[in-house]
């Protein structure tokens, strides 16, 4: 498990990230979220000992990184698939890795067939794709069969099948029992992906429940209501019934009616009273998406000065009344409804995730083997549930963590000013922005 109590890390003047608890735990995937520079890959690099907490603390199975016996095998990590000798082949960059953490050459071989890498090991990886370095950089980061792993951005540049390929090696690897701690941009991907989500803004925690939570939690059910394409008047005539009965209505991108505000059979009843037909009235869920993007967009750093929403609304047609905004919230879209009465925060206290099944001993802890064996082996594992090509031997090697860089090891971080247990749901974030970037 990974712990992170009152994690701050200040650079000069800016605040990266404040006061951050959390737990990730084993046998989930939890998703990282948040929007550019809130602070993802800062806490990542404090998790892994690459940076110091400015105050607060972050352990893993209640050590700090660099406290961690054998370190490099019991945790694994890809940071930054571009962090690679781009003269060096495949193979050896991972035997490099291999060498410094005594981790038999073999292994090397078994994690690029894991990684599909296999067939281009011997050559150089300057020659390759975005997409075949994202493979090289999980392969490193599995070498060691670590218990813990940390991806920043997993399927940055691959392709659908490669999505699909890290999607069904996440959920493996944490359905062995491993804690997975993920971050990406792709809401829909988490959606399909994790169980649990930890959403930061401006360095400080916003959500922390699960992905089943958070929708219900930042998102309002809503109804999408049609009237006859052919007769404009229905429409209108409709929207005024729905607003005055205390609806709030919003055009949707195809001429139908978003409504919220108003239960499915009041709306039935109001449209029966103004005598208007309904070719459609069904009810719906923000996806993911919509829910991440309500509860960041007051915490976006970054937005286009010729998109307000980041493209997200629509110019209301006439008649429309925009949506109420909400406290706290930042800017109301029409894509975002407002939540029913829950405040200006997420509900606190999604689930705990789901604690997986104990951690197997790998395949180098000697008591099982780990999941690279080549089926059919005597005494070999069930096959690799998420290797793209299978490999041949039961592994016996440990990971590749990244090394600390420029940092004295047993520097511990200071002690943390508030020990408690990583609340669901924080309050509404200070404004920690300033002007400059120390960098
Ligand atoms: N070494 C550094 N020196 C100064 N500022 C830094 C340093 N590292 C990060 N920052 C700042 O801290 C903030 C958080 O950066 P970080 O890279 O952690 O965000 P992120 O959530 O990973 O962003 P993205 O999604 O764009 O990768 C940013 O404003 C960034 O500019």
């Amino acid at each position: 498990m990974i712990e992170a109590v009152g994690l701050t890390k200040r650079y000069g003047d800016k605040t990266a990230v404040y006061n951050l608890s959390f737990q990730v735990r084993p046998g989930a995937v939890t998703g990282f979220l948040g929007p550019n520079g809130s602070g993802k890959s800062t806490t990542m690099r404090m998790i892994l000992g690459l940076d110091n907490p400015t105050a607060g603390s972050v352990t893993i199975g209640g050590h700090p990184y660099r406290r961690l016996p054998n370190a490099p095998r019991q945790v694994g990590a890809l940071l930054d698939a571009k962090a690679v000798h781009g003269g060096r082949s495949a193979r050896n960059h991972l035997l490099s890795l291999a060498q410094l953490s005594g981790i038999p050459a073999r292994r090397v071989d078994e994690v690029l067939g894991v990684v599909g890498l296999q067939n281009v090991a011997k050559k150089r990886s300057k020659g390759f794709s975005l997409g075949m370095g994202q493979r090289l950089g999980i392969a490193a980061a599995l070498l060691g069969d670590p218990q813990v792993l940390l991806f920043d951005e997993p399927v940055n540049g691959l392709d659908p099948e490669g999505i699909l390929w890290v999607r069904n090696l996440m959920k493996a690897l944490a359905a062995e029992g491993r804690t997975v701690f993920v971050s990406s941009h792709l809401m829909s991907e988490m959606a399909l992906t994790a169980d649990h989500l930890i959403v930061i803004g401006r360095g400080q925690l916003l959500a922390d429940m699960s992905v089943t939570d958070f929708i219900s939690a930042n998102s309002a059910d809503f109804a999408r209501v049609r009237t006859p394409d052919t007769e404009p008047q229905l429409r209108e005539k409709l929207t005024s019934a729905l607003t005055e009965a205390g609806g709030h209505v919003l055009p949707e991108q195809d001429g139908a009616l978003r409504v919220t505000g108003l239960p499915l059979p009041r709306i039935s009843d109001l449209a029966h009273g103004a005598d208007v037909r309904l070719w459609e009235l069904s009810p719906h869920q923000a996806s993911l998406e919509e829910a991440y993007m309500r509860m960041t967009q007051g915490a976006v750093d970054y937005r286009s000065t010729i998109d307000q929403k980041a493209g997200l609304q629509q110019p209301l047609p006439p008649g429309a009344q925009p949506p109420m905004p909400v406290p706290g919230q930042g800017q109301p879209g029409w894509y975002a409804p407002p939540p029913p009465q829950q405040g200006a925060q997420p509900v606190p206290g999604g689930p705990a995730a789901p604690s997986g099944p104990a951690a197997p001993a790998g395949p180098y802890g000697a008591a099982q083997p780990g999941p690279y064996g080549a089926p059919g082996t005597p005494g070999a594992p069930a096959a690799n549930p998420y290797a793209p090509q299978q490999v041949q031997t039961p592994g016996t090697a440990p990971q590749a963590a990244p090394a600390p860089q420029g940092q004295a090891p047993g520097a511990a971080p200071a002690a943390p000013p508030v020990p408690q247990q990583a609340p669901a749901a924080a309050p509404a974030p200070a404004d920690l922005t300033k002007p400059e970037d120390a960098r």
